[in-house]
């Protein structure tokens, strides 16, 4: 009877809790009413009067007026938990700024608490995904990127500041559905208003990591942990180098700084960030985080094997290939390559042409030394054309034996610029330049490399004969791999672009302001076409940001940093997770592309995704991978083991109908995705085992499975996975890491498995 009792109270506390912010939102979104009102008024009398106020001025109105109606129309969308947050704070000193820009150093004032361990609140924040201010300029919500906002994210019981309680509200639409508190200062008793401070609820972030996952991933900006905090509001000015291991919050950390960067230096950023993918996958996955936290098409978020215009990797390497194409002896291989194109089969071995009816010939040996002396220089080969045509013309003036005809200067210089023209509009000449020094594009390039023998040439003494066969068979499959869109790009520098006329520079929409029907923008261009188009007419970036970072080849920091020579850069990884088997290589290619900014190091310790059970067994493979190495610690426990099945084959009819079994039962008992993680050669054929199952279920390849999460998984034959490449078991780590709440292991022969079908790998 008391324990109801009980629970009657909590239940009337919590609905007065959840009236006091319904209150609270219907007054945000009273105002916000009444702002786009005013922002419309505004307009009108702005496009009737002509030029109001001083340009500066205007501009900053109609930046207001555009973000009001851009979130109005969202909030109008039902636009969930666009107010989140609260912290009630005691009195505080004066504080300054810290060096991100954040409020840190506030403490509270010295008599902000009573000797008897009483205190009242002395103010009240709410936070959300944009500021809102009252018609006195007092704020009713502040953004979550702004300095006052910060000890939402960093308070802790041990290093609580002025925060006594911190509040996560949850709403839909205009509705507040329920909150959720932490209480930093325990140890007092806290009033507000003469009211003591209600507490309800364990705490926001279980209640967000328990959730069931979908397809895409979910902002976690009503939880960041005070670590994740740290990078995200990080200063722009350096390269901000993050690890941490899986499940840390490393990607949710990378978007939510590429927002945070938007809103500190709007101008500086807005179109200007790139972010970095290992996977189309990946990509698709994060791509709605951005526009949830209000950031709409201002960031392209791009694959590795989509980061060259018009090239689309649909295929994968074998890793002995794939090996080769990453390394940096390619470039050397790129460089001859380059060149040596130029010399097809078909390249015309004499030049004829009739000049001041003279018949003039120039033979393959003089041919020869015309083109060796062109390319002696350093310029890119296609811009060497220019220096040929000019060479081959002083070839032929000479044959001409016109150039002693005068002795004065300003009359042989008319007669040479009269042969110049003659010959060079002469077909025979302008045939022969086109099949002689072609404007070479980089897939060409390409695919005369996968002509073995001059593959070989090319790359003598850098590639064996087994490293050049099997480099001109990948090359000859008529689909790309993620790693030859590197080799593209570097050939399009070694070529050099032609030049493509300039197109006008991508503005921030705030600038392009023009009247009020820009209020409620149609969303013509989808946040991936915009993003798409941004990239395209974009080279460089001013913040890149590399997600997977280990995983990049040598190859592929050129790549992308090329995109960000000028760029400040954020750069997460883990190198546990590497599936490149040359982490030395890899790293001095990735000082190169980050150039001399200073670094700031980060580490994220906490892993979020995986309940203790599923980390722990991962941990057994992080040991072998990775001596030495800690496995990050894991917050939450789900008392479900992983549990473990053997079948006489990994692949085959009996695997698959196994496979396909534990899919079914993994889908009755979570209410999210389940991820079939198999080794990257049996990807097609655990598609068929899942077929008909719906799109809950999905299979993907080891190295397919970066980054991404399920609710559940089945790894299928650890051994098999392991064994695919040298990075093989840190390949396994990251299968083993993907789930958020249940984990099948599915052990072939290879695994060894005991009697309870736990595979060698996992065995203590
Ligand atoms: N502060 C947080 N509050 C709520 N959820 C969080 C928080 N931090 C991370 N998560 C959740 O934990 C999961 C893992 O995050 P994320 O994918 O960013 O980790 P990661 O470090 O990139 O992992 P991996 O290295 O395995 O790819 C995601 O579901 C993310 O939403």
């Amino acid at each position: 009877m008391a324990a109801q009792e009980a629970d009657r109270l909590v239940d009337t506390v919590r609905d007065r809790e959840i009236g006091v912010e319904q209150q609270h939102l219907d007054r945000v979104y009273r105002r916000l009413d009444e702002t786009i009102h005013e922002a419309e008024f505004l307009m009108r009398d702005a496009a009737r009067i002509g030029q109001v106020g001083t340009p500066g001025a205007l501009a900053e109105r109609d930046a207001q007026v555009f973000r009001a109606g851009v979130h109005l129309n969202r909030l109008t969308n039902e636009y969930e938990d666009f107010l989140f947050g609260r912290i009630d704070l005691l009195d505080g000193k004066d504080g300054k700024k810290g060096p991100d820009g954040a409020y840190t150093s506030i403490e509270p004032a010295d008599d902000a608490i009573r000797p008897d361990a009483t205190a009242d609140i002395g103010e009240t924040l709410h936070i959300g995904r944009m500021g809102v201010l009252d018609a006195e300029y007092t704020p009713l919500v502040i953004d979550w990127r702004a300095p006052a906002a910060a000890p939402f994210y960093r308070a802790t019981p041990v290093d609580p500041g002025r925060v006594v309680r911190r509040r996560v509200i949850r709403s839909k639409g205009r509705r507040v559905l329920g909150v959720e508190d932490d209480l930093m200062r325990p140890e007092l008793t806290a009033s507000l208003d003469g009211t003591e401070l209600a507490v309800i609820g364990d705490g926001a972030l279980m209640a967000a990591l328990g959730r069931a996952r979908g397809h895409t991933m979910r902002d976690i900006v009503s939880s960041i942990q005070a670590e994740q905090d740290l990078v995200i509001r990080a200063p722009a000015a350096s390269v901000t180098l993050v690890e941490g291991g899986p499940g840390t919050g490393k990607t949710a950390v990378a978007l939510h700084r590429a927002a945070y960067l938007l809103y500190q230096d709007r101008r500086r950023y807005a179109g200007g960030i790139l972010v970095v993918s290992p996977t189309p996958l990946l990509v698709a996955y994060t791509e709605g985080v951005l526009p949830s936290l209000g950031e709409e098409g201002q960031v392209a978020i791009r694959a590795l094997g989509n980061l060259v215009d018009g090239a689309e990797a649909t295929g994968y390497d074998e890793p002995a290939t794939a090996r080769v194409k990453g390394s940096a002896r390619m470039l050397k291989v790129l460089r001859k390559a380059a060149r040596g194109a130029l010399e097809g089969g078909d390249a015309p071995q004499r030049l004829r042409v009739v000049a001041f009816g003279r018949r003039l010939e120039l033979e393959a040996e003089e041919l020869t030394r015309i083109r060796s002396a062109v390319l002696g220089g350093t310029a890119p080969v296609n811009l060497m054309r220019p220096r040929a045509r000019r060479l081959l013309l002083d070839a032929l003036y000479a044959k001409s034996g016109a150039g002693s005809r005068h002795t004065d200067p300003e009359l042989a210089a008319e007669l040479r610029s009269s042969f110049d023209e003659d010959v060079s509009t002469e077909d025979a000449f302008t045939d022969f330049l086109d099949a002689w020094w072609p404007e070479l594009t980089p897939r060409q390039v390409l695919t005369a490399m996968a002509d073995e023998r001059r593959l070989g040439r090319w790359a003598r003494r850098v590639l064996n004969p087994g490293e050049v066969r099997r480099l001109a068979r990948s090359l000859r499959r008529p689909e790309l791999s993620v790693h030859d869109v590197a080799l593209l790009d570097e050939l399009n520098t070694l070529l050099g672009a032609p030049a493509r006329p300039r197109r006008r520079r991508e503005l921030d929409p705030l600038d392009q302001l023009t009247g009020l029907e820009e209020l409620m923008p149609v969303r013509e261009e989808s946040q991936r076409e915009r993003a798409e188009r941004l990239a395209a007419e974009r080279t460089e970036y001013a913040h890149v940001i590399v997600d997977e970072a280990q995983d990049l080849t040598p190859m592929q920091w050129r790549m992308v940093g090329r995109r960000g020579r000028t760029a400040t850069w954020t750069v997460v990884g883990d190198p546990a997770q590497s599936s490149w088997p040359l982490p030395e290589e890899a790293a001095e290619a990735r000082e190169e592309a980050l150039g001399t900014r200073p670094r700031r190091r980060f580490e994220l310790t906490v892993n979020y995704r995986n309940p203790a059970e599923i980390a722990e067994l991962a941990a057994k493979v992080l040991a072998l991978a990775m001596p030495g190495m800690t496995a990050p610690r894991a917050v939450r426990s789900t008392g479900v083991t992983p549990r473990f099945t053997a079948v006489a084959a990994a692949g085959g009819r009996e695997a698959g109908a196994a496979v396909r079994a534990e899919a079914v039962r993994l889908l009755e008992l979570v209410d999210g995705t389940v991820g079939v993680v198999v080794a990257m050669g049996r990807r097609a054929e655990a598609a068929r085992w899942l077929e008909g199952l719906g799109d809950r279920v999905v299979a993907l390849g080891s190295l397919e499975a970066k980054g991404l999460e399920y609710d559940a998984t089945v790894v299928v034959s650890p051994a098999e996975i392991a064994d695919e490449s040298p990075a093989g078991l840190r390949v396994l780590y990251v299968a083993l890491t993907r789930a958020t709440q249940q984990l099948t292991v599915v052990s072939g022969p290879r695994d060894e498995p005991d009697a309870g079908g736990v595979p060698d790998l996992l065995r203590d």
